[in-house]
């Protein structure tokens, strides 16, 4: 296998903050890298250099792509091509180059030349014009590349089959569940025949079952295309299935390189699990929901029944988790539960002091009284972008504090969402987009926890988390507990951190609540209705195990059936 691209003494600074420090490494032709490494390690800003179209920061050392290129047509391909026809039918030859990224300007020719076959897959942004149908999103992406030929329709089928997203041709992009869209982005990026796929958390946010499809059409394109891979995941079993080697990658630096199972072992050497005690007894009940029901509107759906007569009680002082597969309609019920979605039918009462107050009754003397003491974590946080950290946490929230005070309970808030104190201190006055991804989510969580909620609903908190992060979130989480006496909603995909921090746990499936208890039988439960229908892929051969795995079709139509997509669009009844 030849090198396709090497990455010598890279060095990478923001206004004179090294971010990416002295990086040496080597991508083969057709080789899976798997990339580990805490919130902030610098994955994201490896994999913009290297898709190359953009400038980020001040880049020295040499990043380097081998290919072999036909002078005629400018197609390139890996550098084992050179001396062979070129690919596209011309009937020139193919000639060995190098193309330096940090040497050539961004316009020039030549890394244009390269970046035509280098995709990317970005974490929790779906790269789709989300309301056109999923075959127009694919029409698109062949029409941006230049794609000419008579059979461009037959070609965006092929794609989509290749995907496993045949049957979901004519639905509106933005309807998709996160899963769904996901194979949507690879098929758009297989349009550009990539060289190379730069993977960047692909499927943080993902419950379970969807992360293992969007892995497995991943691989199998990898594997049938003879691809490069480079991948971020702070899920380790990830960069375990997938990857032929692993990078550890440590505040800006290579740690170590080699085998995944060795790295992934290096990596999580220091995570130690969790010593906090969780408490036998809990107080009153805090939030008593009954028969709650909530109904929508689709254009092409109908009515969705996204919660179905769902009855339980959270006890003040409790860790409480709601899980689930997309779709089941857990993020409906936050919703409901902080008053933002009015329910179709049933009842919401939520404590403060002595008095119960009814969520289903809108206005400031209402459920007003109640809401602001709850704060929520939304899947789709965002933030301030033209405030910096501190801002962010005061006055953009309107937190009429001495500037002081606010920077101490800043720190203080930024601590439990995972921040050590020196970190915390040095981020205050940075804008939100100095931060990566993992970092700003956590500024979204503190900004929660700064109004002093004494409910907090946090709807995937640790999806863009890596484990020494998660811990260190779960934590803090558990200690916020045990001082201030917080109550807490968990939504979550993270059966590891389900287990961990929550006291007991709900499994919703199709709208309806179908088991409350302890979250190790409850996880148990969700994750042997996972493995019925799993299906394995090996990163060797590409093939699918498991002579009891179901049909991806079947999945999909398993998903359709319990309404697995979201329609912003629909109304409420
Ligand atoms: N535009 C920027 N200006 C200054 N610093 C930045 C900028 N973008 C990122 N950084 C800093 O660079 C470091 C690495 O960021 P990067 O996004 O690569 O991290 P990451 O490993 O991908 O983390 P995560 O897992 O949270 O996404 C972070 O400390 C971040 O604060
Ligand atoms: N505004 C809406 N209009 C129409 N249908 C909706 C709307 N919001 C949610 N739904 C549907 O309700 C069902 C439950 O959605 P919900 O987002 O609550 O599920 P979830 O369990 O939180 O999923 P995820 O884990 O993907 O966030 C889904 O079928 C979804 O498509």
């Amino acid at each position: 296998m030849s090198a396709f691209i090497e990455v010598k003494n890279l060095s990478v600074d923001f206004d004179g903050k090294a971010v990416l420090k002295n990086i040496n490494l080597t991508v083969n032709e057709g080789e899976v890298i798997g990339i580990l490494g805490k919130s902030g390690a610098g994955k994201t800003i490896l994999m913009h250099i290297l898709r190359g179209t953009e400038n980020v920061g001040h880049a020295t050392g040499e990043v380097l792509y081998h290919i072999a290129k036909c002078d005629g047509c400018h197609r390139v391909e890996f550098p084992g091509f050179a001396g062979k026809k070129c690919t596209c039918g011309c009937g020139d030859v193919l000639k060995p180059y190098t193309v330096d990224f940090v040497q050539c300007g961004l316009y020039d020719e030549e890394r244009k030349d390269v970046t035509k076959r280098v995709s990317i897959m970005i974490q929790r942004t779906f790269a789709l014009y989300g309301d056109d149908s999923v075959l127009t999103n694919i029409l698109n992406a062949l029409t941006e590349v230049g794609y000419q030929g008579t059979d461009t329709v037959k070609k965006a089928a092929d794609l989509l089959e290749e995907v496993n997203m045949s049957h979901r041709m004519i639905h509106i992009a933005r309807e998709l569940s996160g899963g769904e869209k996901q194979r949507v982005v690879l098929a758009r990026q297989l349009v550009k025949e990539p060289l190379i796929l730069l993977a960047d958390e692909p499927t943080g946010t993902l419950d379970p079952m969807n992360a293992d499809l969007v892995h497995q059409v991943i691989m199998d394109a990898v594997k049938t295309r003879n691809m490069s891979m480079i991948i971020t995941s702070h899920w380790p079993d990830v960069i375990l299935e997938l990857a032929h080697k692993a990078v550890l990658l440590d505040n800006g630096e290579i740690v170590d390189t080699g085998d995944p199972q060795e790295i992934v072992g290096k990596f999580m050497k220091n995570y130690t699990g969790i010593d906090v005690k969780k408490p036998n007894e809990f107080g009153e009940p805090i939030i008593k929901v009954e028969n709650l029901t909530k109904k929508f509107v689709s254009v092409d759906r109908g009515v969705v029944k996204a919660v179905e007569n769902i009855s339980f009680d959270v006890y003040e002082r409790e860790i409480f988790g709601l899980i689930g597969l997309s779709g089941a309609g857990k993020t409906t019920t936050s919703k409901m539960l902080i008053g933002t979605v009015p329910p179709t039918s049933g009842s919401i009462n939520v404590r403060i002091g002595e008095e119960w107050v009814d969520m289903t009754v809108p206005g400031v003397d209402h459920k007003g009284r109640a809401t602001k003491y709850m704060g929520i974590l939304y899947q789709e946080y965002s933030l301030y972008p033209h405030s910096c950290i501190i801002e962010n946490l005061t006055e953009s929230i309107s937190l009429d504090l001495p500037y002081e005070l606010g920077v101490r309970k800043a720190i203080q808030a930024l601590k439990i969402a995972g921040f050590s104190e020196a970190v915390a201190k040095g981020i205050l006055e940075k804008q939100t987009s100095e931060l990566s991804e993992g970092e700003r989510h956590r500024v979204a969580m503190a900004q929660v926890l700064m109004k002093e909620p004494l409910i907090v609903i946090m709807d995937e908190p640790t999806g863009t988390m890596d484990p020494l992060t998660r811990a260190a979130v779960t934590h803090s989480i558990l200690n916020a507990r045990e001082k201030l006496g917080e109550t807490f909603i968990i939504v979550s995909h993270d059966m590891d951190f389900v287990q961990e921090v929550c006291d007991r746990a709900a499994f919703m499936k199709n709208g309806k609540i179908v088991s409350t208890g302890n979250p190790k039988d409850i996880v148990a439960q969700l994750l042997s209705e996972k493995t019925t229908g799993k299906k394995k892929t090996d990163k060797n051969n590409g093939d699918k195990k498991g002579p009891d795995g179901i049909d991806l079709d079947d999945l999909s139509e398993k998903d359709e059936a319990k309404g697995d997509v979201k329609t912003d669009g629909g109304c409420c009844i």
